[in-house]
């Protein structure tokens, strides 16, 4: 490839590697292979924005050694953690053995695990944060969730060029790097990976935008396929469509309780998701519950939650009944969680998740979590002991908020 036709901005070079194999990825196969862009600012002070996948470290240092003495680098900017961009980091640092690693809080906690480099220098990196690197300014961005929690995007100044990272990018391995000499129409590919990438995050897609909102921007240059200079608003505003949230959205939250613990959880959740936009009604199931009222409140609702706490090691009120009778129901297409207090052993709440198992409803686990949008951290189905504290609140909002995420889609 000829140097000319890697340059980004005056002085920002591409210096990234094409994969052209059948690339395993994210549990697909990336037909069309792809690029691991990085990019490298011939400043006063040597920067690297973002390096590429662990297999290629060595090229990526050859590559970059064509434009400086890889020693030279000042800063080396870690958008993005995952290793198909951080991967080139430890031949790099190797190498550039002054160099500053600018990423954020969580960013540097997670380098220094995973490739041990406990004796390099960090600099932290918040919202909005600037730094001169000697004739051309770097503003950063925080962008958690796009793609994993630590990630921040990076905004050349001067040459009006983003540089954010799994943001905006395309799975298509290509010499020709940028969009005006694509040889055909990039929009499906770039809505693919959008759909299986960022839109389990798009909350945050819409966050990130409003920050693009005020920067004028001449180039995208992300860290996948084709670098956007031709009609980049076009780009954002695809994303800014994809990810509007879907309002007519309404969610159901049916509790049984001995003593108020269940309901407690029932209003947060309830709270939560009122509060994002979603109509919500709660109900309490006692043992003579009008059944005809549940039947036609489940009908009418796209998530359900279904609580009981646990009494003798099972159910109360009438939950069970209202259980029995989904197996007469279509669900398809509706959102199933199962959520309780317990004292001890919970195992009211596995009974409910079991039932929901054996219907048709998407029956939302932590496995289901983890492989949608990589959040870990959290339980499905939903567990409390007694009442939740200050910390189990919170986990009871963000799980909430988490089923919003699912149902606005
Ligand atoms: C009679 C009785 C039986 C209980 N049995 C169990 C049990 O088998 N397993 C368990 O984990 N908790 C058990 N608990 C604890 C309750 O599930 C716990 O207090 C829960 O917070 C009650 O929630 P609630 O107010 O929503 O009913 C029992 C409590 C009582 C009063």
């Amino acid at each position: 490839m000829n140097n000319n036709n890697r340059l980004v901005a005056k002085d920002s070079h591409w210096v990234g590697y094409v994969d052209d194999r059948k690339v395993p990825f994210h549990r697909l196969t990336l037909e069309k292979g792809t690029t691991y862009n990085s990019y490298f600012l011939d400043t006063e002070k040597p920067t690297v924005i973002d390096t590429v996948d662990i297999s290629f470290g060595r090229n990526f240092v050859q590559t970059l050694s064509e434009y400086i003495e890889p020693e030279k680098i000042q800063y080396i900017v870690i958008n993005h953690v995952e290793p198909d961009h951080s991967g080139g980091l430890p031949a790099l640092a190797n190498k550039a053995k002054d160099a500053v690693i600018v990423t954020t809080e969580l960013g540097a906690r997670e380098l220094k695990e995973m490739y041990k480099l406990h004796n390099k220098e960090f600099l932290i990196i918040k919202d909005g944060d600037t730094l001169d690197i000697g004739g051309k300014t770097l503003k950063f961005f925080e962008t958690p969730y796009l793609h994993t929690e630590e990630t921040m995007i990076t905004y050349a100044v001067e040459d009006k060029v983003l540089y954010p990272c799994d943001i905006f990018s395309t799975h298509i391995a290509t010499e020709e790097l940028f969009n005006d000499l694509a040889p055909e129409d990039i929009t499906e590919d770039f809505k693919v990976y959008y759909s299986l990438i960022m839109h389990p995050h798009r909350p945050y897609v819409q966050d990130m935008i409003e920050k693009l909102r005020n920067i004028e921007i001449d180039t995208i240059a992300p860290s996948h396929g084709y670098i956007l200079r031709d009609n980049p608003q076009k780009y954002i505003d695809m994303y800014d469509e994809m990810s509007k949230p879907n309002k007519d959205k309404k969610a159901l939250v049916l509790y049984s309780t001995m003593t108020g613990n269940t309901k407690k959880i029932a209003n947060h959740i309830a709270e939560e998701l009122k509060e994002a936009g979603i109509e919500t009604n709660t109900m309490k199931i006692k043992d003579d519950v009008d059944m005809d009222a549940v039947r036609e409140a489940i009908k009418e609702s796209d998530a359900i939650f279904f609580g009981s706490s646990t009494r003798y090691a099972d159910m109360v009120g009438g939950m069970e009944k209202v259980l029995k009778m989904l197996k007469y129901m279509k669900l398809e297409g509706k959102v199933g969680v199962a959520f309780g207090s317990y004292g001890w052993s919970g195992e009211a709440v596995e009974v409910i998740n079991d039932y929901l198992a054996d219907t048709d409803i998407s029956l939302v686990s932590s496995s289901y979590i983890i492989k949608t949008t990589g959040m870990s951290d959290l339980q499905f189905p939903i567990r409390v002991k007694f009442n939740p504290d200050e910390n189990g609140i919170e986990r009871l909002k963000i799980s909430a908020r988490v089923i919003k995420d699912i149902l606005v889609g």
